[in-house]
């Protein structure tokens, strides 16, 4: 829960985003927990508001159904909390959300190819990587990726050779200097 209890008017202090497996959940909720403040994601808000799991709206509903609910839990979340937001790894995607995260501290969690897929390989939750070769779709996925990413982030931290714990203790130091 946001420390101004939701509604309009709330920041938050920082916006994570960044590829599966990247830490944006596990270092999202740590770096709350370090700086005093509260957590919430954004693919948690999907799954609340449409009352399926991620992979359910994927398979039911599309990918397209998926980015509008999408779209619309960051639009809200945006003005409603005042902790640490971690969004969806496609979340920036949308053009509109891109232009809403201007002028937010946006931390980009970026992961490589190979730990990426090494993260996220014993997960049947991530319908994207679900198919018969999740490397040539991580692959594909960080291509058209990573200029969005770059595109929206205040901050970036390579995640590959550093343990979440540290991830947390570069950012803190990162977002204190900022
Ligand atoms: N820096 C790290 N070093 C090692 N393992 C990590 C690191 N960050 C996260 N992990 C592990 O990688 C897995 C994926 O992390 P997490 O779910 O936080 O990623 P995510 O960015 O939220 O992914 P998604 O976009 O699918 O929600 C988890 O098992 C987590 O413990
Ligand atoms: O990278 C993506 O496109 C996704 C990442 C997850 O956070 C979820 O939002 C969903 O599995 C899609
Ligand atoms: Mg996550």
């Amino acid at each position: 829960m946001s420390r101004g209890g939701g509604g309009g008017g709330a920041r938050p202090v920082a916006v994570v985003v960044g590829p599966p497996g990247a830490g944006k959940t596990t270092v999202g909720e740590a770096l709350a927990a370090a700086l005093g403040v509260g957590f919430r994601d954004t693919d948690a808000d999907v799954v609340a508001a449409v009352g399926k799991s991620v992979a359910e709206i994927f398979t039911e509903d599309g990918e397209e159904a998926f980015r509008a609910a999408e779209e619309d839990a960051v639009a809200r979340a945006l003005t409603e909390h005042d902790g640490v937001l971690s969004l969806g790894g496609g979340a920036v995607l949308s053009a509109r959300t891109r232009e809403r995260l201007s002028g937010h501290t946006v931390v980009f969690l970026n992961v490589g190819l190979a730990e990426g897929v090494r993260r996220t390989g014993l997960s049947t939750a991530r319908p994207l990587l679900a198919g018969v070769n999740p490397r040539a779709k991580f692959k594909e996925l960080l291509d058209a990726r990573l200029p969005l990413y770059r595109e929206v982030a205040t901050v970036e931290v390579d995640t590959d050779h550093s343990s979440a714990e540290d991830v947390v203790a570069r950012l803190t130091a990162e977002l204190a200097e900022a």
